[in-house]
């Protein structure tokens, strides 16, 4: 329960709304109870007057005394009315001030929950999956929201309801109170213990409900490879089993229902049956009018739904504590990336690792062993190496995705970690492996790093990576929706905007993590030739798997196993005769081979 105190902070920002709302609650229950006493008086007029009005049969006073009668009564009824509406003005207010505060709550929560997300490390993210990080802004806020609304709502209705209530009781006849109340503890019990296997099956189906809808968006993803494997029977009856232990779920939920409504009923029915038995005998004593049977009855009713609620609301909150516990694992999550308060400054881009060995925090994978190198501005760096040899790992610790233990990383001289990260970013290019877009326009796409759009950049940005001509073949050139519900571009068309993207921003740094495998080599020396006005100056690192990229390089780095094995120059690397050789050479081979 100690997880709800984090939303106090709420309650004070809305203290003007959270207390004009608790009042309404008092002065729309006063209303609700108020009528119960109307109909006590009326019940009695009826039963004093219909004797009066007997005596007088075959008189004409009877007419008068029925008129006087029926007059009265229907101010009564009048009154009820007026006391009804009023009741329900303030119950409009009250839901205009508490739920429209839980709302306001819930908008704040979802944006600082969202902004401490973009605040935490990409190592953060890789320890956890996207759609639990999802849940926990949309699912879990929206339980939080019942506690923070209804659930603060209900409670105080209940408790003023009751004390109200239970008050008039008493004052009518202490051991009638008693009775007619029995009940609904019971009552209240049973909706507790209801609520908490309706809630546990209702996660079962939310989780079954997840794992269909999951299957379905991969298997929709991946139609490609579903078809070409000639394996849609097979997913059919994968997600018709998967649907039938969905369906089994519901009914057992829907089982749970159909006997608790029931259940809930015969015990509001049993409190009215005690009610008539025991207010017929306390009248038959003299302890009481029949008025007030009719005056218990409503406060009875009255009462049924806020015992209802009590249950209801119990479970409403155990379940909002448990999310606001999940909520605040990530709020109190400290990002391990922390960017000092440095000044921001242009950097010159000269790049320095000094004896890097760099282990994966979460999976332990000793991914750097000792790796040192220098790359001054003006120069082209290539990191060529095997698969999982270490290249992406240099590229995210210059971008500073993480921080190293062991070695030290220099920009300018500065130790990165000493860097305004944000302005330092700013002034990288890096395109990555896996290429990226937004569903969006292209415009949008290129020009993602800017605040505000400047179209000829964009165009330029487009022309040198050689995708200009591309976008202006598409009906509606850079204006084009891309992604899930825009034109499908190729791979390599692809991995040129995400070019584009990165060097409109005319980075002091360039990073091309792999990203000219899917282009062929006229466009890629296109690309290369483009890069080489552009980046006049300016550091690039250029990681690839293919020779042809990056032989005129100033300095090519050959990693192998986490380990930078030979660096220098293509011809010096040529003439070591060594790991770059023989790479040269199987490429060569190949290339030949597919001529
Ligand atoms: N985010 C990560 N978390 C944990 N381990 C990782 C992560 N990224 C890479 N690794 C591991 O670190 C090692 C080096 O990976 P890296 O991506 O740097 O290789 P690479 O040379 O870029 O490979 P490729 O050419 O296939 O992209 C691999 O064993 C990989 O499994």
């Amino acid at each position: 329960m100690k997880e709800l105190a984090y939303l106090n902070k709420f309650f004070l920002k809305y203290r003007w709304r959270l207390v004009p709302g608790v009042l309404f609650v008092i002065i729309s229950n006063i209303f609700a109870v108020l009528p119960a006493q109307v109909i006590r008086v009326a019940f009695d007029l009826v039963t004093e007057n219909i004797g009066v009005f007997q005596l007088f049969a075959g008189f004409n006073r009877q007419s008068i005394i029925y008129d006087i009668f029926g007059s009265s009564l229907m101010l009564f009824g009048i009154l009820v009315l007026i006391l009804a509406l009023l009741r329900g003005l303030f119950l409009f207010f009250m839901r205009q001030t508490i739920i429209l505060m839980s709302r306001h709550i819930e908008f704040d929560l979802k944006n600082e929950i969202y902004n401490h997300y973009q605040q935490l490390s990409l190592a953060f993210y890789r320890r956890h999956n996207t759609g639990d990080l999802m849940n926990r802004v949309t699912e879990d806020v929206s339980r939080v929201r019942m506690y923070l609304g209804p659930g603060i709502m209900y409670t105080i209705n209940t408790v003023i309801l009751f004390i109200l209530v239970i008050y008039a009781m008493l004052r009518v006849n202490v051991t009638l109170a008693i009775f007619s109340v029995l009940p609904l503890p019971i009552l209240a019990v049973i909706i507790f213990y209801v609520n908490d296997v309706i809630n546990f099956r209702s996660e079962q189906i939310q989780q079954r409900l997840s794992i269909l809808s999951s299957f379905v968006q991969e298997n929709f993803s991946g139609i490609r490879v579903i078809k070409s494997y000639v394996r849609e029977k097979f997913v059919r009856k994968t997600f018709a089993d998967e649907s039938e232990t969905y369906k089994g779920h519901s009914m057992a939920m829907v089982k749970v229902q159909a006997m608790f409504y029931p259940l809930m009923l015969l015990l509001v029915g049993l409190s009215n049956v005690i009610t008539m038995y025991i207010g017929g005998i306390e009248v038959m004593k003299g302890n009481i009018t029949p008025g007030n049977i009719a005056e218990f009855i409503v406060y009875l009713n009255m009462l049924t739904f806020p015992v209802i609620a009590l249950g209801w609301v119990t479970s409403l909150i155990q379940r909002a504590a448990a999310s606001q516990k999940r909520i605040n694992e990530f709020l109190h999550q400290k990002s391990e990336i922390i960017s000092p308060a440095a000044p921001a400054q242009t950097i010159a881009g000269k790049i320095e690792f000094r004896d890097i060995s760099f282990i994966y925090p979460d999976t332990g994978i000793k991914a750097l062993k000792n790796v040192s190198f220098t790359a001054n501005p003006g120069q082209m760096i290539a990191i060529i190496g095997r698969t999982g040899s270490g290249k992406s790992t240099v590229a995210n610790l210059i971008l500073r995705m993480y921080d190293t233990v062991t070695g030290q990383i220099l920009i300018d001289g500065t130790p990165v970690d000493q860097l305004n990260l944000d302005d330092y970013r700013s002034q990288i290019g890096f395109v990555a492996q896996e290429v990226f877009l937004f569903s969006d326009t292209i415009s949008r796409n290129i020009a993602f790093s800017a605040d505000v759009m400047d179209m000829p950049k964009v165009e330029q940005a487009a022309k040198n990576a050689a995708v200009y001509n591309n976008i202006m073949e598409l009906e509606n050139g850079f204006d084009t929706l891309i992604g899930e519900r825009g034109v499908t571009l190729s791979g390599g068309q692809k991995q040129r905007v995400s070019i584009a993207r990165a060097i409109v921003k005319q980075p002091q740094v360039l990073i091309f993590d792999d990203c000219l495998s899917a282009v062929d080599t006229r466009t890629e020396e296109e690309i290369l030739n483009n890069l080489g006005n552009i980046m006049q100056g300016k550091t690039s690192i250029i990681i690839s798997h293919r020779i042809s990229t990056i032989k005129n390089a100033d300095k090519i780095l050959v990693m192998d196993n986490g380990e930078i094995v030979e660096q220098g120059t293509h011809n010096q690397l040529l003439n070591l005769k060594s790991a770059y050789f023989e790479l040269y050479e199987k490429q060569l081979l190949e290339e030949e081979e597919s001529v």
